[in-house]
């Protein structure tokens, strides 16, 4: 048969394109529309099926449901082969397990009512069977089949869940038949892959920068270019990852720009990206968060392409940006280094190929591999839960080639894919390696950074997937083994820590390098201190990713952390001090090293007060009218007054009062007036910080 295209098919069979395209979704056979072409086995199968359903219905009112409908089997087996690629010895081993079910269905049939109450049920039951197994006429199973959401002919499999429900429905007790054992994917998958298996596969990009220097105009102009409508159902989707082709080569871009989700992810234990574009505005220079991008991009030992952008600008000095980022260890070609740089304007598309083109040459002289010819692994880039779809996760495969109906187990989450698309919006069977895709037939949403491994079947997927859930408890025992000074010493005796990674944050530039440097003369012949990043500022929530990615400790001097890097830095289990004075840190650093560090004091935090106001009052100085926005602020704590995530002072309070009263404590959301002992200098803004310290016991 010639190749048939959807509205043709539908002519043959009296339907309406529309119809057909749901029956073949039904048939998991994805089309885009009416002009899709179908292949010859899928076309087949349709007709095939089309008639017998007919047939299949009829017989179904007239026939008892004991008598077997060969028909419908090899239309079963055949629409296996269709959809899952699989061999005619599998369908048949599954033929052969069905009727051990029918037969035990049977046996329970002469079973006394009390027993029949209670069933067993593998992971997948012919819709026949089971309305043997309830007992049930089948037309009223399928009544009940529909309104539970589930379409399915009498001949036809339903899932475990699917018949669990149906089941209980009905008052019976559905017990799972066992099923063999497996611990882990990571048993099961994480092989190495032969080196003479290893194909060259397309890079994975992830764009990086400070804010405003462009990285969204980057990635707008690379797409603008390069994905085109040319190709057929050319519609962009956001699917979180977008392909684009030069010189007939693939590049993958990763569509969620900035060092922040790339370190989340790695945070999770995931690497999705090869090469990091840093872009740099020719007219803005090295900002903060180029210095941040960088250490974050070399804390992922991934290699660094420069973009100097906006070079159409009249204020454009690309030669001054490759100064600055040689002060901050990327060194450019021209300045005797071996990162490339390609000068850019995203606003005009000028060099985009140019940029592409060394994208390439860098994932020719990195090697980037994968087996196509393996079961699919890979990491969730991101995921939600669709109204219509249920759960929609795209993930980029990043070894082996993933299938439309392969069993996937993606964290705690597992099913079978239904469907997949493309960043173009169209259906795809298969995805091989540097792929994204947006599958669907997941049984819950994933997290972005989860890893995904395709597995033999829907059994061991399962099984994997509850074993991962009882397992999470001692997975976030495992993750939470963070460094800290604390367990520093013990870490070290056990060779269990060789480098300890250092994040410093402090209120001016010449702190941080002075940190920097006396940090490193610390280092002795067993362990390095290395510091990762350093900057101007309040701690924020990046630098708590990145120090729990990247397994280091924060140092903050004259700053603080804000509330959100302060409770992330709890949930991740991340280590973060805070000093006034240099001196202390390099103290708190040795002692830690020699196993004597105990601190004698902890300090408590008891709340927080914005000032919302300040008065000038003869005799008491300033006082400074504040709101409690956390905690409760007592009369003879230690306060901190920060701004902008900076403290500017550290002191006492000299009075605490509620209206004209003097208070012991005022709660959050009451309004306070409060003065601070020989300071006058506060500001509307400010933060007061009350706290305590509490002596720790040895
Ligand atoms: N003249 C000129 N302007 C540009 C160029 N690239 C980006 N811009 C402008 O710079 C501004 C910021 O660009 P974005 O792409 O939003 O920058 P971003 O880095 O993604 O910014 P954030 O998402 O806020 O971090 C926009 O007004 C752009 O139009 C360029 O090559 N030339």
């Amino acid at each position: 048969m010639s190749k048939l295209r959807v509205y043709q098919l539908a002519k043959k069979l009296g339907l309406s394109s529309k119809e057909l395209i749901e029956k073949l979704a039904d048939l998991d056979v994805e089309v885009n529309n009416h002009m899709s072409t179908l292949e010859d086995e899928e076309a087949n199968l349709v007709m095939e099926l089309f008639s017998s359903d007919e047939k299949g219905s009829k017989k179904e009112v007239n026939e008892s449901t004991e008598e077997t409908d060969l028909h419908e089997e090899t239309k079963q087996k055949k629409k296996k082969q269709v959809n899952n690629g699989k061999n005619n010895k599998a369908s048949q081993q599954k033929q052969d397990k069905r009727n051990t079910v029918d037969k035990k269905a049977l046996d329970t049939k002469t079973d006394d009512n009390q027993e029949a109450k209670a069933i067993e049920i593998n992971d997948k039951i012919i819709v026949k069977e089971f309305a043997e197994l309830v007992k049930k006429p089948i037309n009223e199973v399928i009544t009940k089949l529909i309104q539970a959401g589930v379409m399915a002919a009498m001949n036809q499999e339903i899932d475990f869940e699917t018949a669990e429900k149906i089941a209980e429905g009905f008052g019976f007790q559905v017990v799972k038949k066992e099923s063999q054992v497996v611990e882990d994917v990571d048993d099961l998958i994480i092989e190495e892959d032969n080196e003479e298996d290893l194909k060259a596969r397309p890079p994975v990009v992830t764009v990086m920068g400070h804010v405003d220097h462009g990285k969204t105009s980057l990635l707008d102009a690379i797409r603008e270019t390069k994905v085109t409508a040319k190709e057929a159902g050319g519609i962009t989707q956001h699917i979180g990852a977008s392909e684009v082709k030069i010189n007939g080569k693939k590049i993958v871009f990763l569509d969620t720009p900035g060092h922040e989700a790339f370190t989340a992810m790695r945070a999770r234990g995931a690497k999705a990206t090869d090469i990091a574009i840093l872009v740099v505005a020719a007219d803005d220079g090295v900002m903060p968060q180029t210095i941040e991008a960088i250490n974050h991009a070399k804390a992922a030992e991934v290699p660094i392409i420069v973009a100097i952008n906006k070079i159409d600008k009249p204020g454009a000095n690309p030669d001054r940006v490759k100064q600055e980022l040689s002060e901050h260890g990327v060194l450019i070609e021209e300045w005797g280094g071996d990162i490339i740089s390609v000068a850019v304007s995203a606003l005009q598309g000028t060099n985009i190929d140019e940029l592409l083109e060394m994208i390439l040459l860098v994932a020719e002289v990195e090697e980037f591999k994968a087996n196509p010819n393996r079961n699919a692994v890979g990491v969730v880039i991101e995921a939600q839960l669709d109204k219509g779809r249920g759960s929609v996760a795209t993930v980029l495969v990043q070894n082996g080639t993933l299938k439309v109906g392969d069993s996937v187990v993606i964290g705690n989450t597992y099913g079978r894919i239904r469907a997949m698309i493309n960043d173009k919006g169209k259906p795809v069977r298969i995805a091989t390696p540097s792929t994204a895709v947006e599958i669907t037939g997941l049984n819950d949403v994933p997290k972005a950074g989860d890893i995904m491994v395709a597995v033999k079947d829907d059994k061991v997927a399962r099984t994997i997937s509850e074993n991962r859930k009882n397992k999470v408890k001692e997975d976030q025992l495992k993750a939470s083994q963070k460094i800290s000074l604390d367990a520093l010493y013990s870490q070290m005796q056990e060779g269990e820590i060789k480098e300890l990674n250092i994040i410093v944050k402090a209120d001016v530039q010449g702190s941080v390098e002075a940190v920097k440097q006396s940090l490193n003369k610390l280092s002795n012949d067993k362990v390095i201190i290395k510091p990762i990043h350093g900057g101007v500022g309040a701690i924020t929530e990046t630098d708590v990713m990145l120090a729990s990615a990247s397994n280091a400790i924060i140092i903050g001097f004259n700053v603080r952390p804000t509330s959100g890097a302060t409770s992330l830095a709890n949930k991740e289990e991340v280590d973060l001090r805070t000093y006034r004075i240099i001196y202390n840190a390099i103290e708190d650093i040795e002692a830690a090293m020699k196993g004597m560090l105990d601190p004698e004091f902890k300090e408590v935090e008891l709340g927080k007060a914005q000032v919302r106001a300040t008065f000038k009052v003869p005799g008491a100085g300033v006082i400074a009218g504040c709101y409690v926005v956390e905690g409760k602020i007592l009369r003879n704590a230690s306060i901190r007054l920060v701004r902008d995530g900076i403290v500017v002072h550290e002191g006492t309070i000299s009075s605490l009062r509620r209206f004209k009263d003097d208070a012991k404590e005022v709660a959050t959301g009451y309004e306070c007036g409060i003065g601070i002992d020989n300071y006058n200098d506060v500001k509307e803004g400010d933060l007061i910080e009350a706290y305590k310290m509490q002596e720790i016991e040895r």
